[in-house]
């Protein structure tokens, strides 16, 4: 048994945080209904370099966190897609929404009125700033919060100047934190009955992935500034090879003794971390010219056989090759969309359990796909349902 299977997901979320967190639900056994908006899709749909996928609402950056899912359209901005989402929000478990604060409230759907129908749901909601204070009516986006909570601030160098990260890894993070909020809000659940009202700002999210820099400048005084690839000790950082960067962890202690003893160098063990700050440039300027004899993945076996964290800078073509993901499965298999002969592979959790491992089991519907569906389950008949598909509250996919 699936940990959350027969938990019903009510997914209106749009873009990457929000159905990130329902994907992870859905991989763990959740029945995960996507709320799209008919007319006008999930801009992730949308995008991706595949335009004709994206053309299709099956755009590359949607097939990274469809999976699992099943998608009903319905136009909330009528009373019969108000009335179909409160039918199918009637017994939900858990509701999932990113909207800018008080949109669904405007249209009813607010944590009170969903409460009143449903009091054990786990309402959440996911929102750029959180769903009150100063700046709560904002919007945004990964990049932006990238910028505004410091964290691109901390990447780069001094002379690149911040930069943002290359993956939105705000999104992605926000995504598990939800999981983690909704995940806890159904334990209490199960403790006292009741659901309740999550709010999740993103900024936050960002924050708490910088936590050591926040206390680095709350308890330390130290301001931040970007790092680049140079640490403050040189046994950590990235050193050019013959061929191509290693990136060196020799971050603790043992491991740059054992650096050291390994590079036939045991004048320069340090007994005190303090020792090793301040002999940066010199331990640097030795690690320089050594790291260029020999290539970066004969490096990576060396320091393998020393017990000292290496690793070499890759592209992705190389790492998703890494015979390691294969014996793991973190990568698993959903046929290409569109009919197209073959099959891509989806990243689907990072852990493995031993009685309910995450699973993808069907592909990343197209917009609508189960409308009748998931309405005729939320105890709709079909007159009705024939009714608010002509009236175009409703939309089922061909
Ligand atoms: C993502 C957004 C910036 C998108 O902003 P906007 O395009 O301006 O949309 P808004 O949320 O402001 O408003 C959405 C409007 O759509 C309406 N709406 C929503 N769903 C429906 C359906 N199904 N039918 C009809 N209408 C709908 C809703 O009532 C609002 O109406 P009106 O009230 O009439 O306007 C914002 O939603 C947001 O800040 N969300 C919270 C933070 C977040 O999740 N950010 C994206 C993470 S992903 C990311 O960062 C990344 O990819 O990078």
């Amino acid at each position: 048994m699936m940990p959350f299977e027969r938990l019903r997901v009510i997914d209106a979320t749009h873009v990457l945080a929000g159905p990130f967190a329902a994907y992870q639900m859905a991989v763990m056994g959740a029945d995960v209904i996507k709320i799209d908006r008919p007319g006008d899709p999930d801009q992730v749909r949308l995008q991706g370099p595949d335009r004709e996928l994206s053309a299709a609402g099956m755009g590359t950056t949607y097939l990274a966190q469809g999976a699992n899912k099943r998608s009903a359209a319905l136009d909330l901005k009528t009373a019969g897609g108000q009335e179909a989402l409160k039918a199918l929000l009637k017994d939900a478990d858990v509701f999932i929404e990113n909207y800018r604060p008080g949109a669904l409230a405007a249209l009813g759907l607010g944590y009170q009125d969903i409460a009143r129908i449903n009091p054990r749901i786990v309402y959440c909601s996911v929102s750029a700033f959180g769903q009150t204070g100063p700046r709560g009516p904002e919007t945004g986006y990964d990049f932006v919060f990238q910028a505004v909570a410091g964290l691109m601030a901390l990447t780069g160098t001094e002379e690149s100047g911040p930069l943002r990260a290359g993956a939105p890894v705000v999104d992605y993070a926000t995504g598990y934190m939800t999981a983690f909020a909704i995940t806890a809000a159904l334990y209490h659940r199960e403790r006292t009955g009741r659901g309740q009202h999550i709010d999740l700002a993103m900024f936050d999210a960002t924050l708490m992935l910088m936590s050591t820099h926040v206390t680095a400048l709350t308890a330390g005084g130290k301001p931040p500034h970007p790092e680049g690839n140079r640490f403050n000790v040189a046994g950590v950082g990235a050193y050019d090879t013959a061929d191509g960067l290693l990136m060196l962890g020799a971050a603790n202690m043992r491991q740059q003794k054992r650096l050291w003893l390994a590079l036939g160098r045991p004048d320069m063990v340090k007994t005190a971390h303090a020792d090793r700050i301040d002999a940066h440039a010199e331990e640097a300027a030795v690690l320089r010219e050594a790291m260029l004899t020999r290539t970066a993945s004969d490096w990576e076996a060396f320091f393998r056989h020393h017990g000292v964290p290496a690793g070499k800078v890759r592209p992705m073509e190389e790492a998703l090759a890494d015979p390691q993901l294969n014996h793991r499965g973190v990568l698993q298999p959903l046929p290409q969309p569109l009919g197209r002969a073959g099959e891509y592979r989806v990243p689907v959790a990072p852990f493995l359990m031993s009685e309910s491992n995450p699973t993808v089991r069907s592909p990343p519907p197209a917009l609508g796909q189960h409308t009748r569906e998931v309405l005729a389950e939320a105890g709709i008949d079909d007159g009705r349902i024939a009714a608010l598909i002509s009236e175009g509250a409703a939309v089922q996919a061909l």
